[in-house]
């Protein structure tokens, strides 16, 4: 049976150019590409590449010099926009570390546009959904770093955003943490969430992501599954399959600046 699933994201021609004293710097240059629901997709590339500007753009942090982000088939930056879009940059910061978890989400549901009759039921959902519902009356300076990251998820999930943006969410969390967290993540994914995410991390990208995009210089150098570009990188070893991380350090050079 063919399952189509609907386009949650289009990304077109999405380009951003900064300027300063004069001189223009392309940071995204003509990135185009589709999410759809319950789908992962997964940006790579070396730092600078423009990964987090991308995210940022569909994100509505940040405007785009030119091109279209479309969610929910409402373009961001020219229709009326009221889609909510999840966003976890993750970090330290971003709570109220004397309140608790549940004070913290019901600030931010206002923020979320959520009904206020339904807040404490949203704020319970979602806290039972990154698990620290045992958790959800202590003070928020008392959790550790994973919890924070699981917190900060959890605020992302308010209303219920059919797009989810994870910055890096594993970085710095240790190897359990993290699979708490891939499981979270998989989890909403099968939920039907669309998920767009930037890693460093090859083995995070080869467990979660159905798709990759390769990313050099603010453009898209490939596309496909972690398959395909292990196949694409051409590497070969008589005894097992390449990895991601050998075929990424091959194409590497060709992603960097001129
Ligand atoms: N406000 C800005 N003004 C000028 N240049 C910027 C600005 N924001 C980002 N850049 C530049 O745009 C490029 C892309 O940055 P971006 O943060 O998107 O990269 P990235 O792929 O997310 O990198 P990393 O892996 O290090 O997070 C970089 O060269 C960066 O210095």
């Amino acid at each position: 049976m063919l399952i189509i699933s609907s386009i949650i994201l289009s990304v077109q021609n999405l380009c951003k150019t900064f300027s300063s004293h004069g001189d223009d710097f392309k940071a995204v240059d003509n990135i185009s590409f589709d999410i759809h629901a319950g789908e992962i997709v997964s940006l790579l590339g070396p730092n600078g590449a423009g990964k987090t500007t991308t995210v940022s753009m569909v994100g509505g942090y940040l405007i785009p010099t030119s091109g279209q982000v479309i969610i929910n088939g409402v373009n961001r930056y020219q229709d009326k926009f009221d889609s909510k879009v999840g966003i976890v940059l993750g970090g330290e910061l971003g709570f109220y570390g004397r309140a608790s978890a549940i004070d913290n989400l019901l600030f931010f549901s206002d923020l979320a546009r959520v009904p206020r009759k339904n807040q404490r039921t949203e704020v319970a959902r979602v806290l039972e959904l990154v698990e620290l519902t045992n958790v959800s009356n202590k003070k928020v300076q008392f959790f550790s770093r994973g919890m924070k990251q699981r917190l900060h998820i959890a605020r992302a999930l308010l209303g219920n955003p059919p797009l989810l943006l994870l910055d890096e969410p594993t970085t710095g969390l240790d190897v359990e943490i993290s699979a708490e967290i891939h499981r979270i993540i998989k989890q909403l994914a099968s939920q039907g969430v669309a998920i767009l995410l930037t890693s460093h991390t090859m083995s995070e990208i080869e467990s979660l992501a159905d798709q990759v995009l390769l990313i050099g210089a603010g453009k898209i150098f490939s596309a496909g599954t972690v398959t395909e570009l292990i196949k694409q990188s051409d590497i070969h070893h008589i005894d097992r399959p390449a990895t991601l991380e050998e075929s990424y350090l091959a194409i590497a050079p060709k992603l960097r600046r001129p």
